[in-house]
């Protein structure tokens, strides 16, 4: 047991983020009140039943601690806040398509949090938060007729990914922590050392906090960018950027990522907008373009689409695409920005048949992307790789070659198995190596 047993700790939204984190409190023995606005999410978490299927691992954790009565689900936030000591914010930020940042969901639970905050109770913000964001819901949290200071406040970045959550919440980093008092602070490091054994980083205020999650995402977009460009670059000058990346990453201080459609998810994407969009004096040029040039890829896979037809003498127009993908990223049942919706979108503009196959997916979702499910390869043109699912990397190509009407592959994920897709006579087109 530990000395945190006796506490009770709300985490408000129990999606990808939240329901893990909650699972794991209660797997350490805290007793945890999970908190949605989705009353079928509640529902079902209070039978034991996980609805994140893309965790492993967390559907074991979720009927367990449902059964040793150590998790409740709850749309009530207020009973929820009123009864618990710690109450983490875990729910949805966003951008609107401008890159304005959309904070609602915060400031309503934050509302909601206010009218069951007690003295002594601790809130911390786990969801990615535009620096200095965390001490605007501080007048909100006032409402209580608190003061800062009678409550603590806290800002503790989710730094972990889907499909790796639960081994990213025990300890695959430090916590990040900035607190706005001490004995915040001595809690919350203790809270967070008990589930996660690379323990804390105290960092020396909430905003800086803020700002740590938030620049993480931004080198990722940045770099990506990066590699995005310098693999347009390699694909004018013939060279197979690839294997520069490769042979270059082999320096220690270069990094070079993976080239591809673009950057999708509710992640990535969006916390640029936190920097771009909060910024008078310095204009944040680098991290703009990365992103302008990240949006752009889809656009040069519909490019290169063109151009491999073009050597087999088809045109676009007419043509049978299937694109395997519509999810942001393999593993992942999110499509937020995904790369699949403009280039399914532009095939479409052009006259294309499109259709799609997405492991998660089902014929709704291909639908409502625009385009129609296909299980098999019966007859398409063009093969459209724009989700790094796992099991787009063992296709059998030796059974597609005999369904396809042309042999012709644009990897936007890098991820095809270029020898055996050749050997049967593929043509194969990578992001940055068109050879
Ligand atoms: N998905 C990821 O890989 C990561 C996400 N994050 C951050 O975690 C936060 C949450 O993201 P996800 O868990 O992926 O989102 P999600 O969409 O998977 O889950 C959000 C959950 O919050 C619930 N919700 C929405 N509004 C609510 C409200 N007002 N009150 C209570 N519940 C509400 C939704 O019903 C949903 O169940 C975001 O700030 C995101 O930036 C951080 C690291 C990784
Ligand atoms: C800095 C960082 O690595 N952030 C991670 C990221 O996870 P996320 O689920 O968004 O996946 P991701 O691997 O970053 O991919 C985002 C998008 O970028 C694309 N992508 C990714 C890596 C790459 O080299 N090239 C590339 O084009 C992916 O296809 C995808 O469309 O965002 C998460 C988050 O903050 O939500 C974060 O916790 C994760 O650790």
């Amino acid at each position: 047991m530990n000395e945190l047993g006796n506490l009770k700790i709300a985490v408000f939204g129990q999606g990808k983020m939240g329901l893990p984190l909650a699972s794991v409190f209660a797997e350490y023995g805290i007793n945890v009140i999970g908190v949605d606005i989705n009353q079928m999410v509640v529902d079902n978490l209070n039978n034991g039943i996980n609805h994140i299927t893309e965790e492993p691992g967390l559907s074991e954790l979720v009927s367990k601690n449902v059964e040793n009565k150590k998790y409740t689900a709850t749309t009530d936030g207020v009973g929820a806040a009123t009864d618990a000591d710690i109450i983490v914010i875990l729910v949805p930020t966003l951008i609107d398509d401008r890159g304005n940042i959309k904070l609602d969901p915060v400031y309503s639970v934050s509302e909601i949090i206010s009218k069951g905050l007690k003295k002594g109770n601790i809130v911390i913000t786990e969801a990615t938060m535009p620096p200095g964001t965390t001490e605007k819901l501080i007048p909100i949290l006032e409402k209580s007729g608190l003061k800062l200071g009678e409550f603590g406040l806290a800002h503790a970045p989710e730094r972990t990914m889907t499909g790796t959550a639960l081994r990213d919440i025990k300890g695959q980093y430090p916590k990040i922590i900035g607190c706005s008092d001490e004995r915040t602070h001595n809690i919350v490091s203790k809270l967070y050392d008990l589930i996660n054994k690379k323990g804390t980083i105290k960092m020396s205020s909430i905003k800086a906090a803020e700002t740590v999650k938030v620049f993480e995402g931004v080198y990722r977009d940045v770099n990506i960018g990066l590699s995005n460009e310098m693999a347009l670059w390699c694909e004018e000058h013939s060279i197979n950027a690839l294997e520069v990346f490769e042979a270059a990453n082999t320096q220690p201080f270069c990094h070079f990522h993976t080239p591809g459609a673009g950057v999708g998810g509710h992640c990535i994407p969006v916390y640029p907008w936190f920097v771009i969009n909060t910024s008078n004096e310095v204009n944040p040029r680098i991290t703009k373009t990365a992103r302008e040039l990240n949006d752009y890829m889809a656009h040069h896979i519909v490019e290169l689409t063109i151009k491999g037809l073009n050597e087999f003498k088809k045109c676009l127009n007419g043509s049978k695409i299937l694109v395997l993908g519509l999810t942001f990223r393999g593993g992942v049942k999110e499509f937020m920005k995904s790369a699949a919706i403009p280039i399914i979108n532009e095939l479409n503009s052009l006259g294309a048949n499109v259709y799609s196959y997405d492991p998660l997916c089902d014929e709704l979702d291909a639908k409502k992307y625009n385009s129609k499910l296909k299980t098999d390869f019966n007859g398409i043109d063009a093969i459209i790789v724009t989700s790094d699912h796992e099991e787009f990397k063992h296709l059998d190509f030796e059974k597609i070659s005999k369904e396809v009407s042309t042999k012709l592959i644009v990897d936007g994920r890098n991820i095809i198995n270029v020898s055996n897709a050749t050997e049967n006579g593929f043509r194969v087109i990578k992001v940055g190596n068109l050879k």
